[in-house]
């Protein structure tokens, strides 16, 4: 069993990528081994969490993932525990390894109820697992409500009951109180599901914890992976300015000019060699909070030679310099009102589509908003298949793609896409996507092909932010220059 974390590196599987192993596996297991396996993890996770818990409520449903639910109920009984089951199944209908693990909790004495008890010390979600075909409700959305708003610690067994295991997705009022509840663990069984990772699937899962139950994963084809930690980038002793690339930022139109700034701030902190902002505002000519930065006028830099950051505040005004950028800038990062002005505009699609075929590396960076707009959808179908929105932008415009959110998704064409574990809302403000874009900017500038800069960027940036001190306001300037001083 192993808990996962930002750096953790791993493949994630659907569900149908999921079920392939199961079975695979249990071709070669007698039968009802997997359950047992998968309710000894759960029993011993439940143990590890609460080990003095007198109360353990387990709420089952009625399928396999209840079957877990039953059989660790059989595991904390034998174990000293007082486990108290509601189970929504019926013994005639259930499959047979759930069956199976009814008679075993009944043997071991496990109290059995027709509603929650009265108060517990933690609750194990088995309600349902990769078998949801709907929503809950009745009953069973009555006890999930119960848990998310009890305080005690909530165990979801393999994803929390109602959320979509490929996407993440879960109905608003199945959501744990964000002013109420206990903490929240998942166990994922035999595989992680992306789900798990992206849009409300951070909030619903809490610490996602891993057990294989002893099987390979090499029989299905992963729909995902967590990249885990980048490789550290080293510096030669023997280098200087010009080994690190020059990164010209683009926009901050009038009124907008300090997200321009905020990103060229967050590209010099970042390594670049030399940083130019090209401000569509006109006025700026020296920052002297940032004397490194060289102010020039965007059309007067040679894009061909250097790494462009493209539309960190850029107004309606960066779209007549986009044709130039789009045709020339040999590396280049397409961010907010960029993204804005291809999505209404197909000439420039049909430009940004040729970057690929010309050798040069492109990274947009939309947040859901701006993804829809290209994807012309609107954002809660963004939202609703992450990943799959991800990979569409990457395949349609040959870019690799930085899906911002929950559970960021990176995807690149025939690339498998991946989602990155750091960063938490206190990145929710203003100017922190700025940052980022300036970010990849530094990454891209190194020589670092597009995938890899995406992925060192994303990582870091929310790694800046989950090392935040708590007391301390997490603004963007602060973090474009790396952290708190
Ligand atoms: N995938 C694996 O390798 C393993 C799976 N196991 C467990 O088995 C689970 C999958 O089991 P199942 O395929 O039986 O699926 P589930 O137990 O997740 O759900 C299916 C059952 O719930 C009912 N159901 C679906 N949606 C419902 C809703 N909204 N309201 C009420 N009832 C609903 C279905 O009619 C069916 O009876 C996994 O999530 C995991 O917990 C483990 O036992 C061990 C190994
Ligand atoms: N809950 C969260 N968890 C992780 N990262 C987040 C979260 N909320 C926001 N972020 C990150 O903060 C940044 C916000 O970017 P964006 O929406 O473009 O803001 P802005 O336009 O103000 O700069 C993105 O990198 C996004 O991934
Ligand atoms: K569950």
């Amino acid at each position: 069993m192993q808990r996962v974390t930002s750096s953790t590196v791993a493949d994630l599987f659907d569900v149908a990528g999921t079920r392939s192993l199961e079975h695979a596996a249990a071709a070669t297991l007698p039968p009802h081994t997997l359950m047992q396996r998968a309710g000894l993890a759960v029993a011993r996770l439940a143990m590890a969490l609460a080990p003095h818990a007198r109360t353990v409520w387990i709420a089952c449903g009625p399928g396999n993932n209840g079957g877990d639910g039953l059989e660790a109920a059989a595991q904390l009984k034998q174990r000293g525990f007082a486990p108290v089951v509601t189970w929504l199944g019926d013994a005639d209908r259930a499959p047979p390894d759930a069956r199976a693990s009814l008679e075993r909790a009944r043997a071991a004495g496990v109290v059995f109820d027709a509603s929650p008890p009265a108060a517990w010390d933690l609750a194990i979600d088995a309600l349902l697992g990769i078998g949801a075909s709907r929503p809950p409700d009745g009953v069973m959305a009555q006890w999930l409500r119960s848990m998310n708003a009890g305080a005690a610690p909530v165990l979801s067994v393999d994803v929390p009951s109602g959320l979509d295991a490929d996407t993440g997705r879960v109905s608003a009022d199945l959501m744990p109180s964000r002013h109420q509840g206990g903490r929240r663990f998942c166990l994922s069984l035999l595989t992680l599901k992306p789900g798990l990772f992206t849009a409300q699937g951070r909030d619903a899962a809490g610490e996602v914890w891993l057990d294989d139950l002893g099987c390979e994963s090499s029989a299905a084809t992963p729909a995902g992976r967590l990249a885990g930690t980048p490789p550290p980038r080293a510096r030669w002793h023997a280098s200087h300015k010009g080994s690190y690339g020059d990164v010209a930022v683009i926009g901050g139109a009038p009124g907008m000019a300090g997200a321009a700034l905020l990103a060229a701030s967050a590209a010099l902190h970042a390594g670049a060699g030399r940083v130019f902002a090209g401000l569509l505002d006109g006025r700026a000519a020296l920052d002297a909070s940032q004397p490194e930065l060289m102010l020039r006028d965007a059309a007067s830099l040679d894009l061909a030679q250097m790494t462009t950051v493209m539309g960190c505040g850029g107004g309606t005004a960066v779209r007549a310099l986009l044709p130039r950028v789009l045709s020339t800038a040999h590396r280049l990062v397409i961010d907010a009102d960029a993204l804005n002005a291809i999505a209404f505009d197909p000439a420039l699609q049909v430009l940004l589509e040729s970057r690929g075929r010309r050798g040069q590396q492109t990274v947009l960076t939309p947040h859901p908003l701006e993804a829809a707009r290209l994807l012309d959808v609107d954002t809660s179908a963004v939202q609703a298949d992450r990943i799959g929105a991800a990979q569409r932008l990457a395949n349609r415009f040959g870019s690799t793609v930085v899906l911002k959110g929950s559970g960021t998704v990176i995807a690149a064409p025939g690339e498998r896409p991946s989602i990155n574990l750091t960063g938490n809302a206190r990145l929710a403000s203003a100017g922190t996507g700025d940052v980022l874009a300036g970010m990849v900017g530094a990454a891209l500038a190194s020589g670092l092909p597009s995938l890899a800069a995406a992925r060192e960027a994303v990582w870091l940036h929310g790694h800046r932010a989950d090392r935040w001190p708590a007391d301390t306001p997490l603004t963007a300037g602060a973090l474009a220059r790396g952290g708190v001083h």
